[in-house]
């Protein structure tokens, strides 16, 4: 039995706070003792605690991407003695084998372990590609200090050694492991081509997933006289206020009102799946997107932009849809197809399901993340 210690950005319940629950299930499984420490308190605790890792709630720095300038970045390593200081002591008094920092935005934790001599891997859950390349390289830098870093994509991977090439013989991809419905799910409504169509979607409401993209989507295929109708799960993230309220603003107008539900951050979501006729997951970028999965675990018929990771997971045509990303006109394209045949829809249903059991299993990830914590700490 050894001892890991994880430092994780936030204590939501997204996608990477999920994806570091089924890591820790499968280090406790391992027979490891799990310690995690998050920057506040939040829904994230409970979850862990359940898992069997014991969490604590202390102060460390977590970047925001979207508001890094080369400035702040550079006063930030300018400030960061002190609380690397403070987080090296607090790893050697822990007595952890090895450290897992989750994610890139907590760029003091890699540096931390390793100033403490003791192993680090490293989890990169994000795949930056359009900020400015002096921002993309200082975000990454923390990683050097790493001794392993899993990628959750090729685009992931990809993203990460455009910046820092050095670190690609370090660098692995393992795809996430996305838990599926507690009990299999309702089978896919049946519906005539001329039945209302109803679209689900589960994501942040940041202009990175889209979510504005789905809307007009609805407004098009209304127009073209489908039936349909949205409903979207999640919430903003401190910041994006004003997105929200655009989003209210398109959803209230009259070609969409009444047919687009913003129901905030749902948990589970299985049961909006289920009464979906269809699922969309129109990113703009998407390092990995549980939430494809999560459709595909569903058995429900699923449209994706072809970016980054979701073009890993979905196979175009024969799992799911890929369309080109940030077009209204072809996410409604896509959706029209699936509304017209609804045969062809529950074909890619089917097909979705049994890759998504086959590919993205919890099972097969949990095992994996445990073999590269063994060899880690086997070195
Ligand atoms: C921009 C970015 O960096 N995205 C990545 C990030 O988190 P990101 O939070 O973007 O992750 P995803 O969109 O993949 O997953 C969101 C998760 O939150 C859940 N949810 C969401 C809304 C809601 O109302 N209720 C609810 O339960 C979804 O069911 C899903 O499990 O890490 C994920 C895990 O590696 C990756 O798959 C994403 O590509
Ligand atoms: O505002 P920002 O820091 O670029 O980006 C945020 C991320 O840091 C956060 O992890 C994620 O959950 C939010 O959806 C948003 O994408």
């Amino acid at each position: 039995m050894s001892r890991i210690l994880v430092a994780h950005p936030s204590p939501d319940l997204y996608g990477s706070d999920w994806q570091l629950v089924e890591t820790i299930h499968g280090l406790i499984e391992a027979g490891h003792r799990v310690n995690a420490a998050l920057p506040l308190d939040g829904p994230l605790v409970p979850v862990l605690r359940e898992a069997g890792a014991h969490v604590a709630v202390l102060p460390f720095t977590v970047l925001r991407k979207a508001l890094m300038s080369p400035r702040g970045l550079a006063g930030l390593s300018l400030r960061s003695g002190p609380e690397i200081a403070r987080l090296r002591a607090l790893i050697r008094a822990s007595g952890a084998d090895l450290v897992l920092s989750n994610t890139v935005t907590i760029p003091w934790w890699p540096v931390a372990a390793r100033a403490a001599g003791v192993p680090v891997l490293a989890h990169v859950h994000e795949a930056e590609d359009t900020q400015h390349r002096i921002i993309r390289t200082g975000l990454n830098a923390p990683l050097l200090a790493a001794d392993r870093i899993v990628a959750n994509s090729g685009a992931a991977r990809r993203a990460l050694l455009g910046v820092q090439p050095s670190l690609a013989g370090r660098t692995i991809v393992v795809h996430n492991g996305v838990a599926g419905p507690p009990r299999p799910p309702a089978p896919l409504r049946a519906r005539g081509p001329e039945d209302p169509f109803r679209i689900a979607m589960v994501g942040r409401l940041s202009p990175r997933k889209g979510v504005d993209v789905a809307l007009e989507a609805v407004a098009l295929l209304r127009h073209q006289g489908v039936d349909a109708s949205l409903t979207v799960c999640g919430s903003i993230f401190p910041g994006y206020e004003w997105y929200e309220a655009e989003l209210r603003e398109r959803a209230g107008a009259a070609d969409l009102a009444g047919h687009v539900a913003l129901a905030g951050y749902v948990r589970p979501t299985w049961p909006v799946l289920e009464e979906a006729d269809a699922v969309v997951v129109p990113s703009r970028a998407e390092p990995f997107g549980n939430t494809a999965v999560e459709a595909m675990h569903a058995a429900r018929p699923l449209v994706a932009s072809r970016v980054q990771g979701l073009a890993e997971v979905v196979a175009d045509e024969a799992t799911g849809l890929l369309v080109e990303p940030e077009s209204p006109a072809a996410l409604a394209g896509a959706l029209g197809r699936l509304a017209r045949d609804p045969q062809a829809a529950a074909d890619l249903a089917e097909r979705g399901a049994i890759e998504a059991a086959e590919r993205f299993s919890t099972a097969g990830y949990r095992a994996t993340m445990a073999g590269i914590v063994a060899d880690l700490l086997r070195r």
